[in-house]
């Protein structure tokens, strides 16, 4: 559980990226800097900036283009993708059919997973199974969104990396078969501006996204520029801002890394609320274990943590069906 925390650190990864695939890399004093940043930030706030990332602005920010024009489409048309338990939880959900602890969520959203073979993860696989569902309008809406993605999975192994290095001294720790074949989700998500016909009071409640931890590793949270919505909960039950910084992702840790670590690292519980006139659009990308990894605490952190295991196994693809079964109307 983080501490008191009152602001989000920002981390520059520029010069970590680049040398963290050499095989000396642990002996460098760069990176050993930028690894102690991250295990500070993930201790303290289990929430940073990540900036120097490398992933190009314009893209970045054609992404978050792409997904207003989506949004702003007629309903009608917006259901031509509709997500459904068929189409493996894929697709497009309207708003309030997104659940958290039992509070519909005000954003409407694209849920995209990594696509499988069907069979490869026997019953287990079976519910997440299905085509991703992407909009023909723009006609490049795809491509932009798979480039995307690629980007944002290498950036997240990167990241992986240093948090490896602090948490274990061995940075592939989590390359083979934790998340090696990363299970990734892709949510586009779309926030409606507070309505000014409401009063203040009533638009203070209306909660884009209520408060929850995300299942897997780690989250890369690419927000609208002009606003600022996303909060982060401290120790003392505080709701500190994360506003935009343009040129960062806002990366945060998730469920199994917080058991891997044995509780050294915390999956923070966050929310969202949209209080700007402005629709808000934020498109995050999850970077999960493998389908069917078995995510447990490493001896080295049960070790690191005074000797005693806070966690059983967890199967990640479980986890998961687990949790979108349960969140949607
Ligand atoms: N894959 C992730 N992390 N999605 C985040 C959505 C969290 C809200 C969801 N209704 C819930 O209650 O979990
Ligand atoms: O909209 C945001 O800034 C964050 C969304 C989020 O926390 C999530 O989808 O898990
Ligand atoms: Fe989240």
């Amino acid at each position: 559980m983080a501490t008191d925390f009152k602001s989000i650190p920002i981390i520059d990864v520029g010069p970590f990226v680049a040398k963290c695939d050499d095989p000396n890399m642990a002996q460098d004093p760069i990176v050993c800097e930028v690894v102690k940043q991250l295990d500070q930030a993930c201790r303290e706030a289990g929430f940073f900036y990540v900036k120097g990332h490398g992933i190009p602005d314009p893209l970045i920010k054609e992404v978050k283009n792409v997904s207003h024009r989506f949004f702003h489409l007629p309903y009608e048309e917006k259901l031509n993708i509709k997500m459904t338990p068929a189409a493996g939880y894929r697709g497009y959900q309207r708003i309030g059919e997104n659940i958290t602890k039992g509070i519909p969520d005000m954003h409407e959203a694209i849920d995209c997973y990594r696509e499988m073979k069907p069979g490869v993860y026997g019953e287990l696989g079976n519910p997440m199974e299905g085509n991703n569902q992407w909009p023909l309008d723009p006609p490049n809406f795809k491509t932009l969104m798979e480039e995307y993605v690629a980007l944002c999975t290498d950036l997240s192994r990167k990241i992986l990396r240093g948090i490896a290095l602090a948490l274990c001294s061995s940075a592939d720790a989590f390359e083979g078969e934790i998340a090696g074949d990363a299970f990734w989700v892709l949510r586009i998500i779309g926030y409606p501006g507070a309505s000014n016909e409401k009063s203040e009071e009533l638009a203070q409640n209306d909660i884009g996204c209520g408060a929850h931890t995300d299942y897997g590793l780690l989250t890369l949270v690419n927000q609208d520029d002009d606003i600022t919505a996303l909060q982060v909960r401290n120790l003392s039950g505080e709701w500190i801002s994360a506003p935009p910084i343009p040129g960062t992702f806002v990366c945060n840790i998730g469920d199994m890394l917080k058991i891997w670590s044995n509780g050294l690292y915390d999956s923070t519980l966050h929310r969202v609320i949209n209080n700007s006139p402005k629709y808000r659009v934020c498109v995050a990308y999850f970077h999960e274990p493998n389908f069917d990894a078995a995510v447990e605490p490493s001896d080295i952190c049960v070790k690191r943590t005074g000797g005693i295991r806070k966690s059983g196994k967890a199967v990640y693809g479980e986890h998961l069906v687990g949790k979108v079964q349960k969140n949607f109307v």
